[in-house]
């Protein structure tokens, strides 16, 4: 996929919406517990029940490695489900990968190939050669970890490097990566006011924005701060939307959560004239 299409459809779905698959095999709807695959048809479901109001699917691989190869299984039904019903929309692997350059290039392989993955989320702390390997292939993106939305972030991301934050220089640094094209970046909704700052650096860079939603990050202010021309978003909602009920109705609740978000993402494009 290129980011022309994923911009393409937006504009068309009036939705930057990604959603979240952090499917626990221990909070599905005792309804499905007979099914051969209860995590697939759970996803399936909430796919069938919501591809409308979204232009991205995120699922988190621990949630199916916890599993062992029968959640391999599931997450693999999962991506080949998406990629033969719904090939125009956008799937990241979130496995937050990155190790010496052999590995990453066997773990590229495993999501880009084996899979068949847009896109997989990647963590910066081992530099270049660790990147770079998974920029070598074409139409594949990786969303580099810049500003996570977990309170650790502060640890380490925000401390001073050089003249500036360690996060702003891992976005600087990372642009003269082989294939900067084909990175986007994680910056957490709940930093939101860290996004000036941020499109200082990469000003057209595709955001993956996580955190709205269960994490109570806004939606408002990471447009407010973070929205391009070009769109230039992706916000994630993963249990706000998936567990929007535990009971048989999950797949209806999904729908109703995922248009509420949705639809103040119509809005907020109507605003900004896009
Ligand atoms: O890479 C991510 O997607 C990610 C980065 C980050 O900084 N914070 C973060 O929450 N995530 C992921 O985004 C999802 C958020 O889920 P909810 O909080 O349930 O919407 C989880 O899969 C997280 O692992």
């Amino acid at each position: 996929m290129s980011t022309e299409h994923l911009l393409a459809q937006i504009l068309a779905k009036r939705s930057f919406l990604c959603i979240g698959l952090d499917t626990d095999p221990q909070q599905l709807p005792a309804g499905l517990q007979g099914e051969e695959d209860p995590v697939f048809a759970f996803n399936k479901a909430v796919i069938d029940a919501t591809h409308h109001l979204c232009v991205a699917y995120k699922p988190n691989t621990a949630f199916y490695e916890a599993g062992g190869s029968r959640g391999w299984a599931s997450l693999e039904r999962t991506i080949a489900y998406l990629n033969t019903h719904y090939p125009d929309h956008f799937t990241i692997a979130d496995a937050k990968r990155g190790d010496i350059g052999n590995t990453s290039g066997r773990y590229a392989r495993a999501f880009f190939e084996g899979m068949d993955f847009d896109a997989l989320t990647v963590a910066p702390y081992m530099g270049r050669d660790s990147v770079e390997p998974f920029l070598a292939f074409e139409g594949r993106f990786v969303i580099l970890l810049a500003l996570t939305s977990n309170p650790g972030a502060f640890d380490f991301q925000t401390l001073p490097c050089g003249t500036e934050e360690l996060c702003l220089r891992v976005l600087r640094q990372s642009r003269e990566y082989s294939h900067p094209e084909r990175l986007m970046y994680v910056v957490g909704a709940t930093k939101a006011s860290y996004l000036s700052k941020v499109r200082e650096v990469v000003p057209d860079a595709f955001l993956l924005i996580p955190g709205v939603g269960a994490q109570g990050g806004s939606l408002e202010e990471v447009c407010r701060y973070g929205m391009t021309d070009g769109v230039g978003l992706l916000v994630n909602s993963s249990r706000g939307i998936i567990y929007a009920s535990q009971g048989e109705d999950f797949a209806a609740a999904a729908t109703k959560a995922a248009a509420t978000l949705q639809m103040e993402m119509a809005a907020i494009l109507k605003a900004a004239g896009l």
